[in-house]
């Protein structure tokens, strides 16, 4: 009998993320995360097989983010570290004695070693010189060439707030960005020439995604109306309505040429893309609307007028790019193939149905046009995880097989089955079951439940496109290979099945309406001939962790044990960590509401044993979440075991973190199960 798959094996294959076309050379570069070692790959007219540009070899958390390509397509910035947290220190989970930065990088595709360049994120280089505009700690500046391989740094312009979303004008003369001020936010313009700064129409609303007319007199932006303080973690079905404002960059003076209806839609929900609209050949102004229900691209004449639907259907689009010459936008969609997702492609004025690209039971996420016209994508399925690849007849090809680990164990694997549930008050959910191989007819198995986090998260039927999930999905399919019947479960809050299933009412911190879903999932797996409903365990991270907890402390009776990845336990705390001044005194019954749907509410109850893991330099979810949840377990004699990750961030930047995550969860599972 083969040996089993170990997760460390199973877990093993190189992640592909940050898809990047260049403006010219037909270039395209991607990071692929190797066992935490990360590098990037690029193609390009000279050498259409993808290569290795970069050379880092250590698996040390530093992260390879913000990719961005010169004008001429034959240098590469990119953002080596992450960002600070409130306390000023980025992230440095090696615990390195000599500390880390958050610095842009460049590499030139000649073959010549990728160097340092400055402390900064955001590299957005100029759309016609060789300038790159970047962040500093909010505020913008400006590296030029200077002597040899040398490049000058000066502060761009000083202003209060903090700024973001840099974007060049065509002709490499004006940036626009934006100015964050916290309740508010302006689009402003700068000439680089007279020193001019420009606010876009400012008001007491949000203005942001600036993206210019493709003749640079123009800027579009969206207008989202003051709202006051969202605290998160509920449901918003509708709003003010959002707009969209043209600007004359000159003049600073801005008309609205759309603006949402009432209701469904009116509340702005976000595509994944480099603008949030996008400005198109025919002076048209393509843009997500949830007019239906559903996340769809509309297009409008930047004149105004009545918007046009792209990409109809009973599904959502997500990712989004354009072609160079701005008649097409290209996105992935689950329209069609609900638990998966799919690149189409549209013409921008809506004159021609969506057309497909490549079809079977693939994931594909990030697509891109290079400047020559191919179609590049990060695919996955139900056994391959995460890679680059191109589009060639119908045929999403991969770019760097060789990166492919030779004990990479794919023919293993389990195919997650798609299956749907209804939970006691009728709303269904959905999910993903994976069974053990060769399973026993009249056997009853073993059962954990995986709780994915965020919640606006959607577990599919194959290797996830976000890390975290990708890794869940590895630990996922290493219990089903360890006789365990797994649910991934697809609970209300999620995205991907529409607009009312995310906004479920009373989720999260106004009552946890979506542990609903969790109860009705260990009834539908208890009723199952081949599953053990003695022997139900719960595991997962962040939101996942928070329901977790919930079901070890709501429903002892129905699970064993569980597995508690940086949990939130008290949605008070959740909440302060993403709104510092929340003041919990402030409307008493939303706080108590808040408690009441927390674990620490019916900690009392808890008897089954549980794995906490967190990291301390957690930015999402405090790690005093766990401390307070073990002294309350501690003092109940529940027992408890933990692994704690010094200087961890939430989402596990190191690999071997998620390694010593995974070995101890199929351990502990193994022992309490
Ligand atoms: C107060 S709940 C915070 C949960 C957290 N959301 C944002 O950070 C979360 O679930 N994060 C990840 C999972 O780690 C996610 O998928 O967003």
């Amino acid at each position: 009998m083969a040996a089993q798959p170990t997760i460390r094996q199973i877990d093993g294959a190189p992640f592909a993320a940050t898809l990047v076309a260049a403006p010219a050379a037909n270039a395209v570069a991607f990071v692929l995360n190797a066992r935490g070692v990360r590098n990037i790959w690029v193609t390009d007219s000279t050498q259409p097989n993808a290569r290795q540009v970069t050379a880092f070899t250590q698996d040390d958390g530093q992260d390879l983010t913000s990719l961005a390509f010169s004008a001429d397509g034959r240098t590469l910035y990119f953002v080596r570290g992450g960002g600070p947290n409130r306390a000023g220190e980025t992230p440095n989970p090696t615990s390195d004695p000599a500390g880390a930065e958050e610095a842009i990088w460049r590499v030139r595709l000649d073959g010549t070693p990728a160097t340092r360049l400055m402390e900064g994120s955001s590299p957005t280089p100029s759309s016609r010189g060789t300038s790159v505009a970047f962040l500093r700690r909010g505020a913008i500046w400006m590296a030029s060439p200077s002597s040899g391989d040398s490049v000058r740094v000066s502060q761009l312009l000083r202003m209060r707030g903090s700024g973001g979303s840099l974007r060049w004008s065509p002709n490499g003369e004006q940036l626009a960005f934006v100015s964050n001020r916290g309740t508010h936010s302006f689009v402003g313009v700068y000439t680089l020439s007279s020193k001019a700064l420009r606010w876009m129409a400012p008001s007491t609303d949000t203005d942001n995604a600036p993206v210019w007319s493709r003749d640079g007199s123009r800027l579009a932006f969206l207008r989202v109306p003051y709202a006051g303080r969202r605290l998160g973690f509920r449901a918003t079905r509708s709003a003010q309505p959002w707009g969209i404002m043209v600007a004359n960059a000159a003049t600073g003076e801005a008309r609205e040429v759309f603006r949402a209806t009432a209701g469904r839609g009116s509340a702005y929900w976000a595509i994944v893309a480099d603008n949030q609209l996008q400005w198109m050949a025919g002076d048209r102004i393509v843009f997500p609307w949830e007019r239906t229900g559903w996340v769809h691209l509309y297009s409008v004449s930047a004149n105004g007028g009545a918007a046009k639907e792209l990409t109809p259907g009973n599904g959502e689009v997500e990712f989004v790019s354009t072609s160079p010459d701005g008649t097409r936008v290209l996105y992935n969609t689950n329209i069609g193939d609900i638990d998966r997702r799919h690149v189409m492609s549209v013409v921008a004025d809506g004159s021609a149905a969506p057309v497909p690209t490549a079809s079977g039971a693939h994931i594909a996420w990030s697509p891109v046009y290079s400047s020559q016209g191919s179609t590049y994508a990060l695919v996955s399925d139900a056994k391959q995880p995460a890679h680059a690849a191109v589009l060639q007849t119908s045929r999403w090809n991969m770019l760097a097989p060789e990166s492919m680990p030779a004990d990479f164990p794919a023919a293993s694997l389990v195919t997650p089955t798609a299956v749907s549930l209804r939970a006691a008050d009728g709303v269904t959910s959905y999910g993903q079951l994976f069974l053990p191989p060769n399973a026993q007819p009249g056997k009853k198995y073993p059962t954990v439940i995986f709780l994915h986090g965020g919640s606006r998260r959607q577990m599919l039927l194959g290797w996830n496109y976000g890390a975290y999930y990708h890794h869940a999905y590895a630990l996922n399919q290493a219990m089903a290979l360890r006789g365990y019947i797994v649910l991934s479960l697809n609970y209300r809050s999620g995205i991907g099945y529409g607009m009312e299933f995310r906004e479920a009412l009373r989720q999260g911190a106004t009552g946890g309406s979506e542990y609903g879903d969790v109860v009705a999932a260990a009834k539908w797996l208890g009723a199952r001939p081949d599953v053990d409903r003695t022997r139900i365990g719960l595991w997962g991270g962040s939101y996942g962790g928070y329901l977790t907890a919930m079901g070890l402390t709501r429903n002892p009776e129905l699970f064993k044990a569980g597995v508690d990845i940086h949990g939130v336990h008290d949605w008070n705390v959740g909440i302060q960590t993403f709104v510092p001044d929340y003041d919990v005194h402030a409307n008493r019954l939303a706080t108590r509401t808040a408690f009441l749907a927390s674990p620490m509410a019916q900690v009392k109850n808890w008897r089954a044993p549980v794995l906490l893991i967190h990291g301390d330099d957690d930015r999402n979810v405090r790690f005093v979440e766990t401390l307070t949840l073990i002294q309350q377990l501690r003092a109940q004699q529940v027992p408890v075991e933990q692994v704690v990750f010094p200087d961890e961030v939430h989402g596990f930047l190191r690999h071997e973190s998620w390694m010593r995550t995974f070995e101890a969860a199929i351990d502990f599972f193994g022992r309490k199960m």
